[in-house]
């Protein structure tokens, strides 16, 4: 479980988080919805450690945030993340890739030589047949279509074998259909792996299929938060109304 409570973050002068306070279960799939530059990404990578909080707190799975270089690298195996435009690195093999998950696995100097062991290549062979690759294992990352770089994206993360992966708009470049396919795979993962799934995303539709709570957002501040079984459209439309304080909104958290 993640909870967050009272996380404050700011650019210069920007407050760009404010009192954010929420928990995420582990078997509940869970979307940050909400405007352009209302905070979701900057939420999602404070939970990894990749933006660091001005103030508040961040619990996984009872353990604070560290805060030590070291020790955030050590937590950081435990949280695989994905991106919108997959961050791979496109003339190396899909395998490399891969492998590539595997560094926080590997101590610094073998890293620096990347060295990888057997079971690190069972491992990425394991998961890029999970993700439906394996047969295009050798081939150049960057000669793969949007969707599959982003199953090698997805592959990449579950190397670490993670217990959380965060995923930051992962279907914004795709077409709908591998949209939906990269969704359904997360979700596949998500249910047989039992890792927690955090998610931004743009479309309300998807939100409403995917996740079992969605999380409001606007400003920078949690506006409302809806179990998605218990909600329709129109309703979460209200979280992209300009809204600059919690009043307004009784579920406000
Ligand atoms: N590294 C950074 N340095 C300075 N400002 C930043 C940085 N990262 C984000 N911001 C600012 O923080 C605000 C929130 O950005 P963030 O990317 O979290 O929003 P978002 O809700 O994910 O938006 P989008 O849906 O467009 O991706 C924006 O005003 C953005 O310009």
């Amino acid at each position: 479980m993640i909870r967050m409570h009272s996380v404050n973050k700011s650019f210069g002068r920007e407050l760009v988080l404010k009192s954010v306070s929420c928990h995420i279960e582990r078997y509940t799939p869970t979307v940050l919805l909400g405007p352009s530059g209302a905070g979701k990404s900057t939420l999602l990578r404070c939970i990894n450690g990749l933006v660091d909080i001005d103030s508040g707190q961040i619990i996984v799975d009872n353990i604070p945030l560290p805060r030590h270089p070291k020790k955030l690298r050590k937590f950081r195996k435990s949280i695989g993340m994905i991106f919108q435009q997959f961050n791979l690195i496109k003339n190396i093999s899909v395998l490399e890739n891969v492998l590539c998950g595997r560094l926080a696995y590997t101590p610094v100097l073998s890293s620096l030589l990347t060295k990888f062991t057997n079971p690190d290549y069972e491992i990425a062979c394991y998961y890029l047949a999970k993700v439906g690759l394996y047969d295009k294992r050798y081939q150049k990352a960057g000669q793969l279509s949007g969707g599959q770089q982003q199953r090698i994206a997805i592959a990449r993360a579950l190397v670490q074998q993670p217990k959380i992966l965060l995923a930051d708009e992962p279907v914004a470049s795709l077409d709908p259909k591998t949209a939906t396919a990269i969704l359904d795979l997360l979700t596949k993962i998500h249910e047989e792996e039992k890792i927690t799934l955090v998610l931004t995303l743009h479309a309300v539709d998807l939100a409403i299929k995917y996740a079992r709570k969605i999380i409001g957002i606007n400003r920078g501040q949690i506006i409302a938060q809806y179990d998605t079984d218990k909600v329709n459209a129109a309703e979460i439309y209200s979280v992209y109304d300009n809204c600059d304080n919690s009043d307004s909104y009784p579920e406000c958290g």
